[in-house]
């Protein structure tokens, strides 16, 4: 039979303060398949985000372990395979929003390495689809907070990754923009992918196929 896309099994995550040690994910287990889009609920604090930052391999567990397509993760895996939207968005300056996005084709070494109209035609398909096609050459910190989110959500997809992490990615955004957002990210999932979403917002648990919930350090 096979493996779901992404499995953790067992994490355990415990943070030190000055206060005393806090443990965070106390034997967590979660298991997506391809296709499947997840929603993770769970109140502020109750540790979101320290499990997405386990699952896409930028933190390590204390205990468990974390499959993709049923081989371990060593560290964090390429964009490709898992990629990532977290809260704090992680634009490159540097880079405008347009070559944001085409980062993740432009780093793939997987596959033959894609022509400069096939990268600038998924470019603009995905910044057009969620209304930002006008500020493709703009600079991140020229656009709003809500507009740098859905750049940041495009970059995550823009190389179709198996596995799609999302940390609360409709939190800054009006409700006019939301609907292009939701519905990204469950194309994301009718394509293949395994979507995650964190979230606390409602029109995201409506379009999900399955919503868990993180209490007292595991998924209920
Ligand atoms: N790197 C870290 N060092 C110390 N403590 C941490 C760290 N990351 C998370 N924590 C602690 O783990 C707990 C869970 O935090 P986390 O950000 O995962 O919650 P969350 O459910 O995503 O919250 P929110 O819904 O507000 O985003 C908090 O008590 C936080 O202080």
């Amino acid at each position: 039979m096979k493996p779901p896309a992404l499995e953790a099994l067992g994490l355990r995550r415990k943070f030190t303060h000055p206060s005393g040690d806090v443990e965070v994910l106390r034997g967590l287990e979660l298991r997506v398949a391809a296709g499947e889009l997840v929603t993770v609920s769970g109140r502020s604090g109750s540790g979101k985000s320290a499990l997405l930052a386990l699952l896409s391999g930028f933190d390590s567990p204390d205990d468990g372990s974390i499959l993709l397509d049923g081989v371990p993760i060593a560290g964090a895996p390429p964009w490709h395979t898992c990629a990532v939207l977290p809260q704090a968005l992680g634009l490159a300056t540097e880079l405008t929003v347009a070559e944001n996005v085409a980062l993740p084709l432009r780093l793939r070494s997987d596959i033959p390495r894609l022509s400069r109209s096939a990268i600038q035609a998924r470019v603009t398909e995905l910044l057009d689809e969620l209304s930002i096609g006008e500020l493709a050459d703009r600079y991140p910190l020229e656009v709003s907070f809500g507009q740098q989110q859905r750049v940041a959500l495009a970059r995550a997809v823009s190389g179709r990754p198996k596995v799609l992490l999302t940390d609360e990615p409709t939190a800054h955004l009006d409700a006019a923009s939301t609907p292009a957002v939701l519905g990204l990210l469950r194309r994301c999932a009718e394509e293949g992918a395994a979507v995650i979403v964190a979230t606390h917002d409602d029109l995201v648990h409506k379009i999900a196929d399955r919503r868990v919930r993180l209490l007292g350090g595991v998924l209920t």
